[in-house]
């Protein structure tokens, strides 16, 4: 049995964490390769490592002072290490990032710390040999993940090391600068490291007891999902639940590798299991549900469209165009709307506007910003008739105006358009309708 297992800015942010971290490592001889995060909040004002260094340098390449920011780092690692009773020194590591920083060798790197540090005071605690992602972990010169050369290279290197840490969130570009991965990246890299080693599980300890069926920012105790497949846990970290990075199962899924999904705090919780496929029903219709802010539609209007060949086409190109994604396009017989993200689309929005008239000579154009996209996922709508309107009147009951709902095709989803304002409404009405009410 060899594990991969990934522990989050959370269960790392302060020595008491890497203590539980240690026990947990040490309880099972499979745990063999540890990828960890930099260290989180110890509380909720608190500040991540991470961020503390992207500060750092933004001041570092203004060539302002940046020497009490630096120091307050080297604090939060020095207590940690007094914490846990190490003899270990960074003080070399510390005077290395302070004249990369003066270089401006780069905002990647400068983030990149965070988990390299944490990393080496890991290796020193567990007494595992430490490994550099830097070395391992490559992207290719346009930026995109290096997935077969760090499978290559990452697979031969652990292949004789009984034990490893390998710090999240970065690798190399080919000229051996740092690239990291965007924020929350170090799931992305656990995930890497298990295709690798060929884990049979890959476990990401977090500070939940699992994947829970809502944010429980929003949901005080949410239920949590036993088991989930990787198709319904694309759509909801997609659609923003955070606890996993939504690129994260790439690597593993395709090996078939499971995710375990487990909280630090309580470990004889079993978490979350996320699998490729499984004939475990969920105990209620609906798997999970999650939800973005932040997004606007674009509502296109124009007689007999739906008779009009490429009229769907010029008006998409008109966001192809300017660069911009579009995330769902629901349409009627005389109008199509599209549905961007605000902040891509905000700067642009005019010149979008005018290619649609130029390309496709509609009747009337008519935006609307500050919505929030939410996605309903389940395996186990496909066989229960009657879920899009217990959602609708779920949302009717809470006094909620529905602007759009689309269907995906595999009936795993059904996302639903609300104002910014009943976003948070919206979850708790569907969570009520189709969780509480069945407890
Ligand atoms: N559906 C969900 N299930 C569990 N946690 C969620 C969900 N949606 C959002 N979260 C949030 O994700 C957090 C865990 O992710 P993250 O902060 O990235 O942890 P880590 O520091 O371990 O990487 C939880 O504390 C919780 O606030
Ligand atoms: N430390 C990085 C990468 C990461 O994955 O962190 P965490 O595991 O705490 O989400 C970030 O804050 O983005």
């Amino acid at each position: 049995m060899r594990k991969v297992v990934k522990f989050g800015g959370s269960s790392l942010a302060s020595a008491q964490q890497f203590e539980k971290v240690a026990e947990i490592v040490h309880a099972e001889a499979s745990r063999r390769y540890v990828v960890p995060s930099a260290p989180g909040k110890r509380f909720r004002k608190d500040t991540k490592v991470t961020d503390m260094l992207y500060g750092c340098y933004a001041l570092a390449e203004q060539d302002e002072d940046f020497s009490e920011n630096l120091h307050q780092i080297e604090e939060r690692y020095q207590e940690i290490i007094d914490g846990l009773s190490l003899t270990l020194s960074l003080e070399d590591e510390f005077a290395v990032i302070e004249k990369n920083f003066r270089a401006h060798v780069g905002k990647d790197y400068a983030a990149s710390r965070g988990e390299y540090l944490n990393g080496i005071v890991m290796a020193a605690y567990l007494g595992y040999e430490f490994v550099d992602a830097a070395q391992v972990v490559f992207f290719k010169e346009n930026g995109e993940f290096d997935a077969v050369k760090t499978n290559e290279v990452l697979g031969e290197r652990l292949q004789n090391m009984e034990n490893a840490v390998v710090p999240g969130f970065y690798g190399a570009n080919p000229d051996g600068s740092i690239r990291t991965f965007s924020r929350g990246g170090s799931d992305i890299t656990g995930s890497i490291v298990a295709k690798a080693v060929h884990a049979d599980v890959y476990e990401n300890w977090t500070d939940v007891s699992g994947f829970l069926i809502a944010d429980p920012n929003i949901i005080p105790n949410p239920e949590k999902i036993e088991t989930i497949t990787y198709r319904e846990l694309r759509e909801l970290s997609y659609m923003g639940a955070s606890v996993l990075h939504e690129e994260a199962i790439f690597p593993v899924r395709s090996e078939g590798i499971p995710i375990n999904i487990r909280n630090t705090n309580e470990p004889d919780n079993s978490g979350t299991w996320i699998v490729e496929s499984t004939c475990q029903k969920p105990k209620f219709v609906i798997t999970g549900i999650a939800g973005k802010r932040g997004f606007c539609s674009v509502n296109i209007e124009k007689d007999m469209m739906n008779s009009e060949i490429g009229f769907g086409r010029r008006i998409l190109q008109a966001f192809e165009d300017n660069g911009i994604s579009f995330e769902h396009v629901p349409s009627g017989i005389d109008t199509m709307t599209v549905f961007v993200h605000q902040d891509e689309f905000m700067d642009k929005e005019q010149n979008v506007v005018a290619a649609i008239h130029r390309l496709a000579k509609p009747d009337m154009i008519d935006i609307e910003g500050d919505l929030a996209l939410i996605a309903v996922v389940g395996r186990g709508m496909r066989s229960t008739r009657g879920t899009a309107g217990r959602i609708f009147s779920a949302l009717a009951h809470a006094n909620i105006n529905v602007k759009m709902i689309d269907q995906g095709s595999s009936e795993l989803n059904i996302i639903i358009g609300v104002s910014d304002g009943d976003f948070e409404n919206a979850i708790r009405a569907i969570y009520n309708m189709f969780v509480l009410v069945q407890l």
